[in-house]
């Protein structure tokens, strides 16, 4: 299981422009402080109470994140991170 990072992700990312949106959030160009190195980062609301049709369940999350995290594929892109604060997880992909 990849570990939900509880950092800031901008303390290691610089952020960038918007490549796209999707039904829970939009994916952006970061790129790696310590490297340079380019990533999309997809920002994720997490849905706050049951019921809510707002955001997205943590659960669904941790799903897309443990089957990234255990695919390898070339059609499929590679997890780098994940980042979680109290409104959203954000998912490090290859770009
Ligand atoms: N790894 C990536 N590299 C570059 N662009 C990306 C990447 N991931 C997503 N995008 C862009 O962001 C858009 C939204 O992606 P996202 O995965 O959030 O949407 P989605 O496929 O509709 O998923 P969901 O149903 O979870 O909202 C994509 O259509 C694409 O343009």
């Amino acid at each position: 299981m990849a570990v939900f990072k509880p950092e800031n992700v901008e303390d290691f990312y610089e952020i960038g422009e918007v490549l796209g949106s999707g039904h829970f959030g939009q994916v952006r160009q970061v790129s790696e402080r310590t490297s340079g190195t380019c990533w999309a980062a997809k920002f994720l609301k997490i849905r706050k109470t049951a019921g809510s049709r707002l955001g997205v369940e943590r659960s669904s999350v941790e799903k897309e994140v443990q089957i990234l995290h255990t695919v390898q594929h070339a059609n499929i892109v590679t997890l780098k991170d994940v980042f979680e604060s109290r409104a959203e997880v954000v998912l490090i992909l290859e770009l």
